[in-house]
C-alpha cells in the first residue's frame, strides 16, 4: 500500500479525554475515530487490524467444530420478555420502536434468539451436539463508556452458543471453546491467564472462566499461584486451606464474655488505637441486605469481606451492605456498635474468625464492646464458611506451595455453562433416545474482538507508539525512502516495494513528500514489525533493517538480503 494515497492522519497529542495508552495510540495512530461517546469508526489502518483479529477468531472456532452464523441486532422485545429478562436490564439494554409500533432491543448478546433459532431448526438428539457462533457488533448503553474500544456501547463480539444432550456433553463443547480460546490469544501474542470467574448475572450451571488480558488498567483484579496455574477472578478466589488462618482451637479461653465501656468507640481503627490491641483480635461485623432481608457477616478484623462470596452462598439475587442508619432501624442497635453476641440476626461467620481463641466485639449497645467472646463458644447458630477475599501471599488452594498474587486484567473473553436456563424458559426441547423431550443443555462463549486492539496496545506499546504482534499488525513491514526527491532512493525503494508484494508481504511504502523526521514519527506511532530504510547507502544497493519491537538495534544491509532477514526476523514462511 502507498502510504500517500492511504487515508490515514496521526497526531502528535493525544485528545483530551482518552486516558488509558491504548485508548490514545488507536486515536494518534489513526485507527479509530470516534462518532459518539463509546460509538467509534475503524478508519482504514484500524480495520486491518480488526479483520485480523476477527479472522484469528474465525479460524479457531472452525477448528473447533463451530459454526459461523449471523443474527440479526434488531431482537423483538418480545423474546426477552418470555426469557424475563426484559425487565431485568434497565438503562443499558437499548430499545426502540419500529413503525408500526412495535418494540426491539439492539442485541446486548444474544441468548434469546440463539436458542428460539435452535428450538425450530433440532428436534432430535440425533443432530446434537451443535455449537453456532457469530463474530457481529453488540450493543450496550453503558453508563460510562471509556478506555476507548475497552468500554464501548458499540462493539464487535465473538458469540458462541452449544446444544448438548447431556451434561457430559457440555463439558466436553465447554472445554472444547476453553482450548479454543487459549490457541485464539496465544496467537494474538498476548499475555493472558484464564481465571475461574463468577457466572454473573447470566446466572447457570457453575463453571465459568474468564480469559483476562493482563495489564495494570485492567477492571478486574485476579489471583494467580506463583508456582502452578490456579488463578481466579478476586470475586471468587480461594486460598490454602483455611484452617490455616484459624489461631489455635477456639476453645483454650473459659472466660465468659466481659462487656466494657468504650464511649465513642466505633470504628476498628479506633479499637486499635484506644485499647493497643491488634486487628487479628478484633470480630468485625458488617450488615447486609440479601434479597431484602438483613444478614451479619462476622469476620477477623485484620481481614476484608467478599460480598460477591456471600451472595453466592446466600443463593441472593441482589446484595449490598445495609445503610447503618437502616441497621439501627431495624436491629436497634447503634451505628458501629453492632456484634455478633446478642444481635437477633442470622449471622455468617468466616473460619478467620470461627476459629479465633477469643475476640473484641461491638455489644450491640451504645458505647459499648464485648471482650472475651469465643465464636466456637458464643456463635453456636453462625454458619461457617469462606467469607473472605483472598489477599497476596495467601497459601494457594491448589498446589499448597505456592502462594497467590494480584494481577490487574482486561476481561477479553468469558465463557460459561449455562444448563437448562433458556432452553427450559425458551422450550427449546429434543426427543431423546426413547421419545422424551428432554430440555437441551447450553453453553455460551463470548470474545470481545474490539477490545483484543486495546488489550493488545496496553501490552505492546512504548513511549513512541504501538509495537504490533505480528498476528495483528495492519501491514508487515514499513518502507521507507528518506528523501522523497532523491531518484536513486525512490527507484531502490520502488523495486523494493514490488519485490516483497510479489512474495505476498505486506508492505507500507511511505511515498509521501514528508521530511525523514516525520516518517520516522509516524513509523513508531503505527508500529509495524519491521522497518527499512532506503537512505545514503541506496547508491550502494545497502538499506537498513530495524525491528519495532528493537528500535536500537539497526543493521544495514545488501538489499538481496532483505527478503531473507524479513522471513526470518518476523518468522514469515
Ligand atoms: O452476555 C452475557 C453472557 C454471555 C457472554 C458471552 C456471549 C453470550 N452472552 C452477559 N450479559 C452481559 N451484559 C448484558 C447487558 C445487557 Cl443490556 C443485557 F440485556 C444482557 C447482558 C448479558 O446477558
Ligand atoms: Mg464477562
Amino acid at each position: 500500500m502507498r502510504q500517500s494515497k492511504l487515508l490515514l492522519n496521526t497526531l502528535r497529542e493525544s485528545p483530551g479525554d482518552a486516558e488509558t495508552a491504548s485508548h490514545q495510540l488507536l486515536l494518534r495512530a489513526g485507527l479509530i475515530r470516534q462518532l459518539a461517546a463509546g460509538i467509534y469508526t475503524y478508519m482504514p489502518l484500524g480495520r486491518r487490524v480488526l479483520r485480523k483479529a476477527e479472522q484469528i477468531v474465525r479460524e479457531e472456532m472452525d477448528r473447533a467444530g463451530a459454526l459461523e452464523l449471523l443474527m440479526p441486532a434488531l431482537q423483538p422485545a418480545e423474546l426477552w420478555q418470555e426469557s424475563g429478562r426484559y425487565e431485568v436490564y434497565g438503562p443499558e439494554l437499548m430499545r426502540l420502536s419500529d413503525r408500526h409500533g412495535r418494540e426491539f432491543a439492539l442485541g446486548p448478546t444474544h441468548e434469546e434468539v440463539i436458542t428460539t433459532l435452535v428450538k425450530q431448526e433440532i428436534n432430535s438428539y440425533r443432530k446434537l451436539p451443535v455449537t453456532l457462533y457469530q463474530i457481529q457488533t453488540k450493543y450496550r448503553d453503558e453508563r460510562r463508556p471509556r478506555f476507548g474500544l475497552l468500554r464501548g456501547r458499540e462493539f464487535l463480539m465473538k458469540d458462541a452458543y452449544s446444544f448438548d444432550k447431556d451434561f457430559e456433553g457440555l463439558d466436553r463443547s465447554y472445554w472444547e471453546m476453553y482450548h479454543a480460546y487459549h490457541r485464539i490469544f496465544e496467537r494474538c501474542g498476548m499475555n493472558f491467564r484464564a481465571v475461574e470467574a463468577d457466572a454473573g448475572a447470566i446466572g447457570g450451571e457453575g463453571g465459568t472462566h474468564e480469559f483476562m488480558a493482563l495489564a495494570e488498567i485492567g477492571e478486574d483484579t485476579i489471583a494467580a499461584c506463583t508456582c502452578c496455574d490456579y488463578a481466579a477472578n478476586l470475586e471468587k478466589a480461594e486460598s490454602g486451606s483455611s484452617s490455616k488462618f484459624i489461631i489455635g482451637t477456639g476453645t483454650g479461653n473459659l472466660e465468659k464474655p466481659e462487656k466494657f465501656h468504650t464511649p465513642n468507640i466505633k470504628t476498628i481503627d479506633q479499637l486499635v488505637a484506644s485499647l493497643g490491641v491488634k486487628t487479628t483480635e478484633i470480630l468485625k461485623t458488617i450488615v447486609f441486605v440479601a434479597d431484602g432481608t438483613l444478614v451479619a457477616v462476622v469476620i477477623r478484623g485484620d481481614q476484608e469481606i467478599n460480598e460477591l462470596k456471600v451472595k453466592n452462598f446466600l443463593g441472593a439475587e441482589m446484595i449490598e451492605i445495609a445503610d447503618p442508619a437502616d441497621v439501627q432501624a431495624w436491629t436497634g442497635v447503634p451505628v458501629g456498635f453492632v456484634g455478633p453476641h446478642g444481635l437477633n440476626l442470622p449471622i455468617l461467620l468466616d473460619h478467620t474468625a470461627a476459629g479465633m481463641e477469643q475476640g473484641i466485639a461491638g455489644a450491640n449497645e451504645l458505647d459499648y464492646h464485648y471482650r472475651h467472646l469465643v465464636p466456637a463458644r458464643d456463635m453456636k447458630q453462625a454458619k461457617i464458611g469462606d467469607f473472605r477475599t483472598v489477599k497476596e501471599g495467601d497459601p494457594c488452594p491448589r498446589c499448597e506451595e505456592g502462594t497467590l498474587k494480584y494481577y490487574r486484567g482486561i476481561e477479553v473473553g468469558h465463557v460459561f455453562k449455562l444448563g437448562t436456563k433458556y432452553s427450559a424458559k425458551l422450550g427449546a426441547t429434543y426427543l431423546d433416545a426413547s421419545g422424551q423431550a428432554q430440555s437441551m443443555i447450553m453453553g455460551c462463549y463470548g470474545i470481545g474482538v474490539s477490545r483484543i486492539l486495546s488489550a493488545v496496545i496496553e501490552q505492546n506499546h512504548d513511549d513512541n507508539g504501538i509495537i504490533w504482534p505480528l498476528a495483528l499488525a495492519p501491514y508487515q513491514v514499513h518502507l521507507i525512502p528518506v528523501s522523497h526527491n532523491d531518484e536513486t532512493q525512490m527507484q531502490l525503494a520502488m523495486n523494493l516495494y514490488r519485490l516483497l508484494q510479489e512474495k505476498g508481504i505486506e508492505v507500507l511504502l511511505d511515498d509521501r513528500d514528508e521530511r525523514a523526521g516525520v516518517k520516522f514519527k509516524d513509523a513508531d506511532l503505527i508500529g509495524l514489525p519491521a522497518r527499512i530504510v532506503i537512505g545514503k547507502d541506496a547508491g550502494q544497493g545497502w538499506v537498513e533493517f530495524a525491528e519495532r519491537r528493537t528500535p536500537g538495534i539497526k543493521t544495514t544491509i545488501p538489499v538481496e538480503e532483505v527478503l531473507e532477514r524479513i522471513r526470518m526476523n518476523l518468522g514469515l514462511a
